[in-house]
């Protein structure tokens, strides 16, 4: 199922205990009990960058996540942890970035409550995502660039099968992704969409980031970067598809519908827009697990679905549908037409 990979969420849950999550990949005791069953615990410690104590400290942290269990003096993988390791390019993304962006919340909250403008100023989380270096291609852009997107890319890579099981995409032939970043979401669904070509339209530092990601891919080929500035330049035509993934709560309120319209512009008669991203979440419903923290201190950005939908309409699309999809926080997933 296209939603499998939630089983990592309960091991993002905590913050103390992902933080040891992560140490255990680092000081590589999940690579060696990947590679063996059941290991003799000062076998496994041997040789690690911890003393004894600090050893059987991550070990007891595990042991209470689920990550592992101890019988007599060995332990070894839960059943569920080794299922959730199928996913370990997410889960280690996730922790990864979870704790770079971490001292954003616990030193920054008072700046985060007070305004977006305040905490941009002191947080990790926007000079990692500095967009305006984004424009001029130089090797210092591009591996700043490929860090972030490392992020957005990985998240895509999971969240993009979830999109493609609830639309039919082969009705289409040629897409636009606008914001389309590494170009990942396209590769997702033209390698389940054999008919699909793509076109990618973001910066110029992500377009050729992109490029060099799809490279080794058998869709390379049916996917096009088109280096752009989306609020300056008109986006390509003869794409009966116009997808928006996880971008327009990049945009404040004024300037989403401007956006919109240059999609109805590119559409021919009959063509659709589609817009995937993250809804506004209720913050005492929803869990907030740690993983979610790169992505929750966006909260402001978000939105409610009425908001596309009379942008939508106002423009003059038909046939608005929206669904709500249940991932570890929900999701949109709106589609109008151009009739
Ligand atoms: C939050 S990321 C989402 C990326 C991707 N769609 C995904 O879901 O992984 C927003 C994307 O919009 C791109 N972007 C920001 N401003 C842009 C602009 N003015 N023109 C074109 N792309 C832009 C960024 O480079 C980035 O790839």
């Amino acid at each position: 199922m296209s939603t499998d990979y939630l089983i990592i969420e309960q091991f993002l849950a905590d913050s103390l205990q992902a933080r040891a999550l992560q140490a255990a990949f680092d000081l590589s005791i999940i690579d060696a009990l990947a590679a063996e069953d059941c290991v003799v615990i000062d076998d496994l410690l041997r040789g690690r960058d911890c003393d004894v104590r600090g050893g059987h400290f991550l070990l007891q942290m595990l042991i209470r996540s689920n990550v592992i269990t101890k019988k007599a003096e060995r332990v070894g993988f839960t059943d569920v942890f080794r299922t959730a390791l199928k996913f370990r390019d997410l889960l280690t993304t996730k922790l990864t970035f979870s704790t770079l962006v971490a001292p954003d919340y616990f030193n920054s909250l008072p700046n985060l409550l007070r305004s977006e403008g305040d905490f941009m100023a002191s947080s990790k989380l926007f000079e990692l995502f500095d967009y305006s270096r984004c424009q001029d291609v130089t090797t210092a852009n591009c591996m700043q660039a490929s860090r972030w997107m490392q992020l957005t890319t990985m998240l895509t890579r999971y969240e993009a099968p979830v999109c493609h099981s609830h639309y039919d995409f082969g009705q289409h032939q040629r897409m636009l992704d606008v914001g389309g970043n590494s170009g990942e979401f396209v590769l997702q669904i033209c390698r389940r969409e054999s008919q699909l070509q793509a076109v990618v339209v973001d910066l110029p530092v992500v377009c050729q980031v992109g490029q060099r990601h799809i490279q080794t891919q058998p869709e390379r080929d049916r996917i096009q970067f088109c280096p752009a500035d989306m609020q300056q330049e008109a986006f390509p035509t003869e794409c009966d598809l116009i997808t928006w993934k996880s971008v327009l709560h990049d945009w404040p309120d004024d300037r989403v519908p401007g956006l919109l319209q240059k999609s109805y512009n590119a559409l021919p008669p009959g063509g659709t827009i589609l817009i995937f991203e993250r809804q506004r979440w209720d913050f005492s419903v929803e869990e907030t697990p740690y993983g979610l923290l790169p992505v929750m201190l966006f909260f402001r950005s978000y939105r409610e679905p009425d908001s596309y939908q009379t942008w939508l309409q106002q423009i003059g699309f038909t046939d608005v549908n929206v669904q709500t999809i249940p991932l570890e926080v929900p999701f949109l997933l709106i589609t109008a037409k151009k009739s």
